[in-house]
């Protein structure tokens, strides 16, 4: 097999990969942070793809700051989008599978039933419709991918819920936090496992897939889970969405349904909560 590119490999996704590839001693991999390989300058990706002739392109790299691309349309849709086909037209030049990650964001979450991949696609923020474009964009060039989309992602590695909260409850006395948006959280260890069993596997079943842990909870109950798993000691108050307003507005129900990714792709997929101990357990106390 050749080699694997991995772009986005300073975010979290790409030390969470970084960290998976260590222990299972995969090999091909190139991590490439964002100061190497802009995903937005075609002749820098042209230079790459000559030198490598990847099997693989694995795409980490993403516009991810939720409210903030409800200002900046152009740039969330440059990166999330236009980037997007750069490696999807030279993926297609090279007859390299491209494994690339979307998001529960791209459904409007007006329902309550677990979200399957053929599910209507309905994106209430420019983010998700941003992701949702970049979905699209691929199967304009290449039947040869892999759209992994996963939800509320968190680690040791980069900015995120889990490590949000852990400083808050350090720093204040009460937190209010959101009861009445329900979905899944994910540890972006056990995705990138995920991924790198469809390598490993050389899996040719093409297509979009649901993947998150396990089970359901509400940032509320998430937030809740983290203090007692950490033994933080502090006051926290489920809240509704009116009572804490954000720029972008987020799917109230985005539970997805992982039938076909267990199916297809033959992957076990951990309960969240006892992915949440595991992530825990490697944080400094
Ligand atoms: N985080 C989450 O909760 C969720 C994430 N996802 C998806 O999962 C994927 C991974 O997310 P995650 O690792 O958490 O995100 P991060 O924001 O941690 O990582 C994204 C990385 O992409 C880099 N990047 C931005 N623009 C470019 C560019 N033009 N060229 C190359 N690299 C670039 C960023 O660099 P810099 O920081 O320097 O800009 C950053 O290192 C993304 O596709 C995201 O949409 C899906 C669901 C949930
Ligand atoms: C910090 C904080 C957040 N919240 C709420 C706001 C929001 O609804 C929810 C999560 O907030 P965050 O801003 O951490 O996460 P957010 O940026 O909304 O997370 C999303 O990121 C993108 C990239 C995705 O693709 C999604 O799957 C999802 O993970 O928690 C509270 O209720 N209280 C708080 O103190």
């Amino acid at each position: 097999m050749g080699s694997i590119l991995v772009f986005g490999a300073s975010g979290q996704l790409g030390q969470c990969l970084a960290h998976v590839a260590r222990e299972r001693n995969t090999p091909g991999l190139v991590f490439l942070p964002e100061e190497q390989a802009n995903i937005l300058n075609p002749d820098g990706l042209q230079a790459l793809f000559a030198e490598y002739k990847p099997s693989y392109v694995i795409n980490c790299a993403a516009y991810t700051a939720v409210d903030k691309a409800e200002d900046e349309v152009e740039i969330a849709r440059k990166v999330n989008r236009d980037g997007v086909e750069n490696l999807s037209r030279l993926c297609a030049e090279y007859g390299t599978t491209l494994l690339h990650i979307s998001t529960d964001f791209v459904f409007a979450g007006t329902g309550n039933q677990p979200l399957v991949e053929t599910d209507e696609t309905a994106p209430i923020s420019v983010y998700g419709l941003t992701k949702l474009e970049g979905e699209q964009v691929i199967s304009e060039y290449t039947q040869q991918y892999f759209i992994l989309r996963t939800s509320w992602l968190y680690s040791e590695y980069a900015n995120n819920f889990v490590k949000t909260m852990l400083k808050l409850g350090r720093d204040r006395d009460e937190l209010r936090v959101i009861w009445d948006q329900l979905g899944t959280p994910t540890y972006a260890i056990d995705l990138a496992g995920c991924i790198l069993t469809i390598i490993e596997t050389q899996s040719q079943q093409y297509g979009i897939y649901h993947y998150s842990n396990e089970g359901v909870t509400s940032w509320y109950d998430f937030a809740a889970a983290i203090f007692e798993l950490s033994q933080t000691k502090v006051k926290t108050t489920a809240i509704r969405t009116a009572e804490y307003p954000t720029k972008a507005t987020r799917p109230a129900y985005s539970v997805m349904d992982k039938t076909k990714a267990k199916a297809q792709l033959g992957v076990a997929i951990p309960h969240w909560r006892e992915s949440l101990k595991v992530c825990i357990s490697r944080l400094p106390a």
